[in-house]
């Protein structure tokens, strides 16, 4: 039984075609790049073979027609019974994945404007496959449902009551999915139960989240009412002074919404380095003496350790007051020897320390333990969001049946 899995962001889809059971196989996945714009491609992946595609303007329809084409191609049709769609925002209506009704792709439409850079791709992303792919369920599985077990001591901002209670202001958190997966699959690797375990798990990808995940629940977590709280990202800041908005807003001549665009799209590693917002060209580029480079790493590095180190209150309750583990995840977390170093440096404090030989080179797609004997264990765990949305997907369709 085969899941199409869709992640459509404002630009691009990600898609993969798997079978939960069989995870090693993934027969068809890609990326499909600048939809709606001139020079669309599409690189598409079937088993070991790779290969380009151009789709010059290409809309979310387009983009799904030719899915469609390379799972006939595969003669895989027959096969395919869901699909499985990452939802960013859920807000507090979604605590599990839903099959996607009318009802709740209204609840989804609702969301919007608490991610207005996401939520609306995802949309259009479901809007198209139902008419490209109607005769299979579709299933949404939400970034911020695994979050929905915070506190209100975790997720209430300081903020007038009013705010919270009739819009909505309130933390949500992000990236669940992965956080929830990398968690799991950390237990294994401990060989302990995951119920009895307090970790912090730590999504650095091109937006970066923490979560503090108490016996396989979050119970806190770095990303707030959008994903723009928390770590210092690719393009986006992280935590600011929230007088920050309106101080430039006046010195700039800017509008509310071009503050925020410019939070979300040019700062974090971007703004901070000048010079990109990816983590292998700014190490490459810190290696030649680039100060704009050495400046992001550092502060990146800093504000990680530092939301990591407050991460460890969140077990000092209920949960017996350990640190058991930090789980390093994403593209940076996985690949990036370096950061992990440095962050975990910093974290000396905290009682951890790096096997270096373990930490040693890229590891995506390998897990394993990284710190030295007698630290709090640290782990690389290889992320996969699409296997996760599959079986979720599998379940809900399995279950509603
Ligand atoms: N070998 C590597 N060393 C350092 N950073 C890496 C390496 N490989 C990938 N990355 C970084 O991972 C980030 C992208 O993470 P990824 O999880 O793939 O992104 P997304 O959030 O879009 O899924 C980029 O900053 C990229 O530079
Ligand atoms: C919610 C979020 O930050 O998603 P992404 O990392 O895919 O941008
Ligand atoms: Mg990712």
């Amino acid at each position: 039984m085969l899941i199409l899995v869709l992640n459509c962001g404002s630009s691009s889809v990600k898609f993969a075609l798997l079978d939960p059971q069989h995870p090693a196989n993934v027969p068809l996945s890609g990326l499909i790049e600048r939809i709606g714009a001139a020079g669309t491609s599409a690189t598409l992946r079937r088993g070991a073979e790779k290969s380009t595609v151009a789709l010059s303007g290409a809309d979310y329809t387009a983009a799904f027609d030719l899915i469609g084409q390379e799972i006939d191609a595969l003669a895989l049709r027959d096969q395919v019974k869901a699909v499985g769609h990452r939802v960013v925002h859920g807000g507090a209506v979604f605590s599990a994945p839903a099959r996607i009704t009318p009802a709740v792709l209204a609840a989804i439409k609702a969301c919007v404007p608490l991610a207005p850079l996401h939520n609306p791709a995802n949309i259009a992303g479901i809007e198209a496959a139902q008419a490209t792919f109607g005769h299979l369920p579709q299933v949404a599985v939400f970034d911020t449902a695994f979050h929905q077990t915070m506190p209100p001591v975790a997720y209430r901002y300081a903020v007038p009551e009013r705010w919270y209670t009739q819009h909505g202001v309130r933390r949500y958190g992000f990236h669940g999915t992965s956080h929830e997966f990398v968690a799991q699959e950390a237990a294994k690797l401990l060989g302990r139960p995951l119920a009895q375990l307090n970790l912090v798990t730590a999504h650095l990808g091109n937006g970066c989240s923490l979560a503090a995940v108490q016996g396989g629940h979050s119970i806190d977590t770095s990303m707030g009412l959008t994903p723009l709280e928390g770590l210092v990202m690719g393009t986006r800041s992280g935590n600011v002074d929230a007088g920050l908005h309106d101080y430039i807003a006046r010195q700039a001549g800017l509008s509310l919404s071009e503050v925020t665009s410019a939070l979300n799209k040019e700062s974090g590693l971007l703004g901070l380095s000048g010079l990109t917002n990816d983590m292998r060209e700014l190490e490459a580029a810190a290696q030649k003496g680039h100060e704009g480079a050495k400046l992001a790493l550092d502060v990146f590095v800093y504000r990680l350790a530092k939301l990591i180190a407050g991460m460890a209150v969140a077990f000092s309750g209920q949960g017996g007051g350990r640190f058991d583990g930090l789980v390093f995840t994403g593209g940076i977390g996985e690949n990036s020897e370096s950061i992990r170093a440095a962050t975990v440096e910093r974290l000396g404090v905290l009682g951890l320390k790096l096997d270096p030989e373990a930490n040693k080179g890229e590891v995506r797609g390998v897990s394993g333990l990284i710190s030295a004997a007698g630290s709090v264990p640290v782990l690389v765990v290889a992320t996969n969001e699409e296997l996760a949305i599959a079986r979720e997907t599998q379940q809900l369709v399995a279950r509603s049946v």
